[in-house]
């Protein structure tokens, strides 16, 4: 298809505002997909995505629209996830975009997620179609939708903005017509040498690593030579093809089109999305810009349970090919053997690639209770950067200060629940910046430490102010925090998986409440087991788990004194003999440290 009838859009929204619905409805209007027999939702078809509902990786589909002058079109459309944690998927979609269709549910509104990701299809110069969907629900408010749209930015006042229904398909065939209007065709050089940009990559136990391409200049062949930009190492391709949204394999692909390349490489870390594919033989002199390297905000080890490591680690270097935000090293704990080291963009992030290590791979992990990550001064001077792992802080008593991460987090808030959202950042150890008001909403930017957003500050935000609070957050620096290290001993002896990097204020609570769910998740034995919580070398916590068998020592069985005191060296001989690497430490343990 020649450039100039050629359209690469995405679709953006907030979570459920319908962009699958609406990706499944242009698919069945442009008969990509037979709708004969279709299950709902083509595009989610992921177990985690179906199990949650929500869209986690983006997905690409071709499809041909003969328009209403009777030309057709190659629309290659992006679906693009929703979820805070996967906005670096929204971004790797738009970067091959050249247009966007900005989806709002007509009964929510402008949401958080709709204005972090307008904000990427601004920051890429992308031309934006407004479009309000769900206006088939009673409850649809289509003149607050308006208004919030252009408050959004001044400049989509020019803009029609369309009202349709994705569900029954009323006004989608004038989403199309405005996708061949306002999204411009791609430029480039279709006889320059090849450019091609790796915007999302799978791994196929067949044909190896499948790296999903947009064409920016020239020519792909089948079978041609290729190599990546980044460390020149070449390649020839076995298969390229199109996404319908199955693979379908094609001879030739060009400048504006959107494929895939059959690499035939089978190291998982051969291939690098927001790598430059070209000619080995023809090479291009400049590389695509490629992504911003992702900032991970939570780290946690995930070790096997069930599984052999090498399985483990197959699975996770399979799995970050096609989530490349998923940062992984390898580590080693006394507690629970060789395992990782993982980042995540958030905690969502984790649950999935926790459950897409099981439905995916069949394996079963342990996942330890997720952190931040910390800088440390020693007495010296000396800095440790990144100290994501709170078993590798160094002893409190080489450390000079620590520093933790903050973000700076911009807040709209209806003014009726102003007052418990600063009640919320207050208790999050927040600063206030700027308080600004404008109509009935009010803009609060606070400076927070990373680890009080992490985990569950967006939900509460969001049931506190019932759904209407919008959230954007942004790196800002390290500051100096009084941070303490908390290590848990089990009978005994230091168990390095139980330990946590806290603020010295909520230590001695946490402390409390860990060695309290410990005494009822712990697996029991023979004998008493004591559970200690340390800070800074004092005991600040501490409880006994009950032994398995009745305690003979102290029953009230009559026994002679000789007898208790015999049976009270035995047990304490058991209690000498045991060391962390006999306590066995179940998923429900974290689960259970996760909970508090
Ligand atoms: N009434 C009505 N419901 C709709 C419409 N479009 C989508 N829905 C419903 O809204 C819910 C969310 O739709 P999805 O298409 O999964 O939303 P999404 O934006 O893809 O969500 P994520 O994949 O999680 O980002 C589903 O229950 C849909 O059936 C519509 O036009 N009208």
């Amino acid at each position: 298809m020649e450039q100039r009838n050629i359209r690469n859009f995405s679709i953006i929204a907030h979570i459920d505002h319908g962009k699958s619905t609406l990706s499944d409805k242009i698919m069945q209007i442009t008969d990509t997909v037979s709708f004969r027999n279709h299950e709902s939702q083509i595009l989610d078809d992921m177990d985690v995505e179906k199990s949650h509902g929500v869209t986690v990786r983006s997905r690409t589909v071709r499809n041909l629209y003969h328009d209403r002058n009777g030309q057709t079109y190659e629309l290659n459309l992006i679906d693009t996830p929703g979820h805070v944690d996967f906005s670096y998927e929204v971004s790797k979609s738009l970067s091959a975009s050249d247009g966007v269709i900005l989806l709002v549910d007509a009964t929510k509104g402008v949401q958080a997620q709709t204005v972090a990701n307008y904000k990427i299809a601004k920051a890429n110069h992308l031309p934006v179609i407004p479009v309000i969907n769900k206006v088939d629900n009673k409850n649809a408010q289509i003149d607050m939708c308006e208004q919030q749209i252009y408050d959004l930015d001044d400049s989509l006042i020019e803009k029609n903005i369309l009202h349709i229904s994705a569900k029954t398909g009323l006004n989608v065939d004038q989403v199309l017509e405005s996708i061949v209007e306002e999204i411009p065709q791609p430029n480039g050089d279709i006889d320059a040498p090849l450019k091609s940009l790796i915007f999302d990559s799978i791994y196929d136990s067949y044909k190896g690593i499948i790296a999903y391409v947009r064409i920016y200049d020239g020519k792909l062949r089948a079978n041609q030579k290729l190599k990546f930009m980044s460390n020149n190492q070449s390649f020839e391709n076995n298969e390229i093809g199109i996404f319908t949204p199955s693979l379908k394999p094609v001879k030739e692909l060009h400048s504006g089109d959107i494929g895939y390349i059959v690499t035939g490489i089978k190291d998982p870390k051969g291939v690098r999305v927001g790598d430059t594919i070209t000619s080995k033989l023809e090479p291009t002199i400049h590389a695509v810009p490629g992504y911003k390297p992702v900032r991970s905000v939570v780290y946690a080890g995930i070790y096997p349970k069930n599984s052999n490591y090498d399985d483990l680690k197959m699975a996770i270097e399979k799995l970050s090919l096609n989530d490349s935000s998923l940062y992984y090293t390898e580590d080693n704990s006394d507690s629970l053997g060789q395992g990782f080291r993982c980042g995540f963009l958030g905690m969502f992030h984790l649950q999935i690639v926790r459950e897409r290590l099981i439905n995916d791979f069949d394996i079963s992990v342990i996942v330890t209770n997720p952190n931040v990550n910390y800088r440390v001064i020693l007495n010296g001077n000396e800095a440790i950067n990144n100290i994501d792992n709170p078993a590798k802080m160094p002893n409190f008593s080489k450390i000079n200060s620590i520093e933790e991460p903050y973000d700076e987090v911009k807040m709209k808030v209806p003014s009726s629940s102003m007052s418990k959202v600063m009640d919320l950042a207050n208790q999050s150890r927040g600063i206030l910046i700027t308080m600004d008001n404008d109509s009935n909403l009010v803009e609060l930017t606070y400076e927070l430490p990373v680890a009080e957003i992490a985990y569950n500050f967006f939900n509460k935000l969001k049931s506190i102010s019932h759904g209407y609070a919008t959230f954007d957050t942004k790196f800002l620096e390290y500051k100096v925090s009084d941070i303490v290290k908390i290590s848990i001993d089990v009978n005994y002896s230091p168990v390095d998986a139980l330990t946590f990097i806290v603020h010295r204020n909520n230590a001695s609570q946490l402390a409390q409440s860990i060695v309290h769910k410990l005494k009822y998740v712990m697996p029991k034995k023979l004998y008493p087991i004591p559970v200690q919580a340390y800070v800074e070398g004092r005991v600040i916590a501490r409880v006994d788990i009950p032994p398995l068998r009745k305690n003979a020592a102290v029953s009230g069985e009559k026994k002679s004194i000789s007898k208790k005191q015999a049976l009270l060296r035995r047990q304490n001989i058991n209690k000498r003999k045991i060391s962390s690497a006999n306590i066995i430490l179940p998923q429900r343990i974290f689960d259970a440290i996760l909970g508090i």
